[in-house]
């Protein structure tokens, strides 16, 4: 394995935008709280710049970053502005709490972005940019500025503008690979280039924001490092616009693994990684791919047998990083129906999950309803039922009970009651087909304008007795959101997904009517 041997590495600024661009993929808005929490666990982890949010684009927006700001003491906290004074003055508004804030403020400046998305010309960009960074240092001396697409931005027009940029006050110049373009000699040359000539380089730090539509992000920053960026911006799980971002976890592991040869460091304590990584995908309902380097649940098992053989005579045979490193633990604390709250909690700190005490013995309670159900009960198992559980503390509308009569004579029928802001609600319905007729009737008592656009449902582990883990994604008019559920019965694990994204449609303020039709 391969070790850093110099003491003097220099220091990469994590800078996350988890909460901003990776809250643009679609699908993966987050509430108020679930933002919340999501800062909450970036901070404790030890990333320095938490992009909290764009102000200007929601009332929501605005207060989850203003809140994030006032709760946040260590990391610096980021809006982000287009190039006009609402937008900035509204991000310098909504980080005014912070103990550390930090406007960033972008325009297009590719030839593409200023023909045909901001119809205007080379001169009337850079006026723009100027602008723009004089007025965002009105609320903060720390002051980001990115020229969208620069890597489709002729390099004399590019030079020019990051200089004025500079001058008109701005400390850090991000780099953006908006559409994931550029290959990692090409980034690497345009970081080098820049550094070069801009004659004011050495007055802000470069910093690297990439995109993974060829699958390069994570490379291309890498090279920007290599080149002389000492910010790196990049998500929880990669998530973020299209295909997403530089994942957070793949660059810091990759310079902490290989020390030899990058000889930087960064103030990611990696053993959070795995919590993090889990409440982001619960957050979002966006599930981790098995095989995802770092936090995929296959990123340290070893299945074939002379990767076990070796694994089993010196881990480094197979293993470039250890477990521990990024936050899994090798205790295999077996949980089953005879476990109590202490090791239930511990088991639940080894899974990275750190729930309050109402979450933890709520989890607990479907624990053990589970474990009289379920003859193995095994970590996937209560990663889902705890992800539920995250998922729906803070719901309104909740599952009591539900009965379905299916079969081959139809129509299927299904009965349910709901706690809607604290009073119970009963209604009746058909369908056809038993998830058809529990969605009706759900949909009779929270009337609603959204489409189904997907219902997905998988296993969690082996056999019959497994939990279903369902995933349904709803459309309106304002975007997507979607909800997860899991239970050993899949009408049921259909139910609370259905009730998740519905809760969360109506936390964002969208058109749900929660009422009774028998009261
Ligand atoms: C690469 C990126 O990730 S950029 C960030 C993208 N993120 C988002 O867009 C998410 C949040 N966005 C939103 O909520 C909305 O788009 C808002 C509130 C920002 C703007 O909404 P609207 O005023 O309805 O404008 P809309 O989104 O339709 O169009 C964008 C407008 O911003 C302009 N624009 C785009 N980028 C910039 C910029 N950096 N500086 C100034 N103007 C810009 C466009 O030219 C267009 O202007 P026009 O209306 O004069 O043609
Ligand atoms: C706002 C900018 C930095 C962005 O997200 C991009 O260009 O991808
Ligand atoms: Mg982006």
């Amino acid at each position: 394995m391969s070790t850093a041997t110099t003491s003097a590495k220099e220091h990469i600024v994590i800078f996350d935008t988890t909460l901003r661009d990776g809250e643009q993929c679609p699908g993966a808005s987050m509430t108020f709280e679930e933002k919340l929490q999501v800062a909450t666990v970036l901070d404790e982890m030890g990333v320095d710049v938490i992009e909290a949010g764009f102000p200007i684009a929601s009332e929501g927006d605005f207060e989850s970053v203003r809140e994030i700001a006032r709760t946040l003491k260590r990391s610096v906290v980021c809006g982000l502005a287009r190039a006009n004074p609402n937008d900035i003055d509204r991000a310098g508004e909504a980080i005014r709490p912070a103990a550390r804030g930090r406007i960033h403020t972008f325009i297009g400046t590719s030839p593409l972005h200023r023909q045909y998305q901001l119809q205007l010309d080379q001169e009337q960009v850079y006026e723009r940019a100027v602008a723009s960074v004089k007025r965002a240092r009105n609320f903060t001396d720390d002051v980001e500025w990115s020229p969208m697409d620069a890597t489709r931005t002729e390099h004399d027009y590019l030079c020019r503008i990051v200089e004025a940029a500079i001058d008109a006050g701005a400390t850090t110049i991000n780099i953006p690979d908006t559409v994931g373009y550029a290959t990692p000699e090409e980034y690497y040359e345009l970081i080098r280039m820049l550094i070069e000539r801009v004659p004011n380089a050495d007055k802000a730090i470069f910093s690297t924001h990439c995109h993974d539509d060829l699958g390069l992000a994570v490379a291309n920053s890498l090279a920007g490092v290599r080149a002389g960026a000492r910010q790196i911006e990049c998500t929880i799980n990669g998530l973020g616009e299209r295909a997403g971002n530089a994942a957070l976890e793949e660059v810091v592991l990759a310079i902490r693994t290989r020390g030899d040869i990058l000889p930087y460091e960064t103030g990611v304590d990696t053993t959070h990684l795995m919590r993090a990584s889990k409440l982001v995908s619960t957050v979002t309902s966006f599930p981790v791919q098995y095989n995802k380097a770092i936090v995929g649940r296959n990123a340290f098992a070893h299945e074939s047998g002379i990767h076990q053989d070796g694994v089993l005579k010196n881990a480094q045979t197979y293993e470039i990083m250890t477990p521990e490193s990024v936050g899994v633990s090798k205790n295999a604390l077996v949980m089953g129906k005879h476990s109590g709250r202490h090791a239930f909690r511990e088991k639940l700190k080894d899974l990275g999950f750190n729930l309050g005490e109402n979450a933890l013995e709520d989890a607990f309670k479907r624990f053990k309803d589970l474990a009289d159900r379920k003859k193995d009960v095994y970590d996937e198992d209560i990663e889902a039922l705890v992800g539920d559980e995250i998922l729906t503390s803070q719901d309104r509308i909740r599952l009591v009970s539900l009965s379905v009569v299916a079969g081959t004579s139809g129509p299927q029928t299904a009965a349910i009651t709901l706690d809607i802001d604290g009073v119970e609600h009963e209604a009746e319905g058909e369908g056809n087909g038993p998830v058809d007729a529990v969605f009706n009737v759900i949909k009779a008592l929270v009337p609603h304008d959204a489409t189904l656009e997907l219902y997905q449902v998988h296993a969690v582990t082996g056999g019959t007795d497994a939990q279903a883990e369902v995933s349904v994604r709803l459309r309106t008019a304002s975007g997507e959101t979607t909800g997860r559920g899991a239970d050993p019965d899949t009408l049921v694990a259909s139910a609370r997904a259905y009730l998740s994204a519905l809760n969360r449609l109506r936390a964002r303020g969208a058109r749900t009517h929660a009422h009774a039709t028998t009261p």
